[in-house]
């Protein structure tokens, strides 16, 4: 086995530490772009290591052969200005010449549906609920403008420099995103280091598990972009270290998630009863690729005359991910993950699993066998969750067994393969978790193990391969109907009350999920509901401690970088990829000019 692996997956080598691993720096203190107050904007001086970290090609993703069908999607508005015309590219955005700059450093060379309808409206200052697919870009639809206005206002009101002695405390941003997972506020942060490239607004990203005494630090030295969790932000808030009366622009990305994980109150009450201004001056916009209703129904409560934009479904994904469902039996999942494994040459894969047990049970698995795997979940301590996000990232661990931690927003490269282990009940979750491929218009293939337990999801999951052209397996087809209709709008604002009195709406039903609330990432520790079977749902946990990184495999934990560092990156960060299973039921064989080859035989 161990040479069947090896020759698949590629010989040890060692690999180059990363920036993790050369000092005992957090992704929150990342470097951001140094201003100094001498410059001026469009005159600021190159940072050459900087920019070749953001913007280098191995670390951010590079539009598929299908970027173009984006454009034939269809598109619905309502509310909102009474006219706006769709971007044809980004110079008629009227976006700061910087952002403009580091469109071009990003390699975007036209905008995507969702960027060519919601930049123009939140350029008019309009608020904005907007649903489009996964992968589709609407982290730049919202970073952009936002992002251009501050520039502009600091460019008539100059940020004056603390006098010569003066002790910064409290950060006072401008603009706020709030966001469910760890993760995703890094990866949020990444993006805007990028686009804040070269310009005098400094971004900051604070998130539970990690030392919020170096947090307070990061904000002390002032932040006009703030990313973070929800309940390490009203920590931080508590504790003086933020104030929200500055804020003008307040994003919920993955807004739907973020009321899943049970932080609705948390929202409610940074919304209510913080210093935040609440009048015309605050903009806000929710931005995701699900909406079920009570997320339509916090947008009622605190958005103003806002626009509901539509790209595609509500729900529905791409139909770049090619969708196998394969019928396999609990006690032949592990031989079938093995062989589906070795089957496919390597590519970057993403297995997902219910519980954190199972994550770490499979890891085990896996490495015993010689896979370069490593696994995320949320009893990771959070030096861990980084770490290993970043293996999986740079190729040493291209197989990431995760639970869904990992399934909301990471935008990651090469992700050409996601493995649904176990299989979510709710299809908003499938459509997620799927979503880590195919990005930007690349292709990708999503795997999904399926048996009789997971008869609840059938007819959805059969609906959606319908929708997407995807082959209904045999054993599926009980589930077809003659409904192939969706709820496939926003609710009407006016009609929420009456709906929800009829119990109805697309977020009811269907969720036998476990949520056991836990400490939502407050900065305490003590969580007793998870010891056992239950799903992960609630991501942001916090243990009060660091546990460090350099577990005992054998006891379920991480391996060090040392043992974990022998594997052949290479092949992971090109595009050369190319991935194949076995499946009889499918003579598909696509290949695309970029080299990317999906091979069902
Ligand atoms: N106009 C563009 N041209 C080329 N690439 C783009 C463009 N806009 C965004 N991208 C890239 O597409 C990828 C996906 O974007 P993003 O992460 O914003 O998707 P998303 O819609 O937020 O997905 P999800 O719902 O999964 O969070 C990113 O790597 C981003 O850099």
């Amino acid at each position: 086995m161990e040479d069947e692996v090896t020759m698949k997956w590629g010989d040890r080598q060692p690999t180059e530490p990363t920036w993790e691993h050369q000092d005992d720096a957090w992704a929150f203190e990342k470097p951001t772009y140094e201003w100094q107050q001498e410059f001026e904007q469009g005159n600021a001086p190159a940072m050459p290591e900087l920019e070749a970290e953001l913007f280098g090609e191995e670390n951010r993703i590079s539009t598929g052969i299908h970027f173009d069908k984006f454009s034939r999607i269809n598109v619905s508005r309502k509310g909102g200005p009474e006219r706006v015309d769709p971007l044809q590219n980004f110079e008629q955005a009227k976006l700061h010449p910087i952002i403009l700059e580091n469109i071009q450093r990003m390699g975007y060379l036209e905008p995507t549906p969702i960027q060519r309808n919601a930049i123009p409206i939140l350029m008019k200052n309009y608020d904005l609920l907007a649903c489009a697919q996964t992968g589709s870009g609407k982290t730049a639809a919202f970073l952009l403008p936002v992002l251009s206005k501050i520039l502009t206002k600091m460019q008539k009101n100059p940020p004056v420099a603390p006098l010569p002695g003066a002790r910064k405390t409290k950060a006072s941003p401008l603009a706020l995103i709030i966001l469910p997972t760890r993760e995703l506020g890094i990866q949020i942060f990444d993006e805007t280091r990028r686009f804040t490239y070269k310009s005098p607004i400094r971004p900051a990203v604070i998130y539970g598990g990690t030392d919020l005494r170096r947090q307070k630090d990061q904000l002390a030295r002032g932040c006009d972009i703030l990313i973070a969790t929800p309940g390490r932000l009203v920590d931080a808030m508590e504790r003086g270290a933020v104030a929200l009366d500055k804020v003008r622009y307040l994003v919920l990305d993955e807004a739907d998630r973020i009321l899943d994980l049970g932080f609705e109150p948390t929202i409610r009450q940074i919304l209510l009863s913080s210093d935040l201004t609440r009048d015309e001056s605050l903009h806000t916009m929710m931005f995701s690729a699900t909406f079920p209703t009570e997320i339509q129904v916090l947008a009622r409560d605190f958005m103003n005359d806002y626009c509901r934009l539509r790209i595609g479904r509500i729900g529905g994904t791409t139909t770049d991910i090619m969708q196998k469902v394969i019928k396999v039996e609990e006690y032949h999942k592990e031989d079938t993950l093995v062989e589906l494994l070795l089957s496919q040459p390597p590519s970057r894969t993403l297995i997902f699993v219910d519980t954190k047990r199972k994550a770490d049970y499979l890891d085990d698995i896996l490495y015993n066998k010689h896979f370069p795997c490593i696994s995320l979940h949320g009893d990771r301590s959070q030096r861990e969750r980084e770490l290993a996000l970043e293996a999986f990232k740079v190729g040493r661990s291209p197989i990431l067994i995760a639970t869904a931690v990992a399934a909301r927003g990471l935008d990651i490269k090469d992700v050409l393969h996601v493995i649904n282990y176990d299989l979510s009940d709710d299809i908003d979750d499938y459509v997620h978790r799927i979503g880590r491929t195919a990005r930007a218009g690349n292709p990708g293939l999503a795997t999904t193990f399926y048996n009789e337990q997971n008869w609840m999801i059938a007819p959805q999951l059969v609906k959606l391969l319908i929708e997407c052209q995807q082959e209904v397996p045999e054993f599926l087809q009980e589930f077809i109907t003659d409904d192939v209709s969706y709820e496939n709008d926003f609710v009407d604002p006016d009609q929420i009350d009456l709906l929800e009195s009829k119990g109805g709406g697309a977020g009811e039903g269907g969720d036998a999920r476990d949520h056991g609330y836990g400490d939502h990432d407050q900065g305490h520790s003590g969580h007793g509901h998870d010891q056992g079977e239950q799903r992960e749902d609630i991501l942001n946990y916090d243990h009060g401690h660091n546990q460090g990184v350099n577990y005992d495999h054998a006891h379920g934990g991480y391996r060090d970088s040392d043992s974990n560092s022998g594997w052949n990156a290479s092949v992971f960060g090109n595009n050369n990829n190319s991935i194949g299973i076995n499946n009889n039921n499918n003579n598909k064989n696509n290949s695309s000019n970029n080299n990317q080859n999906f091979n069902f035989h």
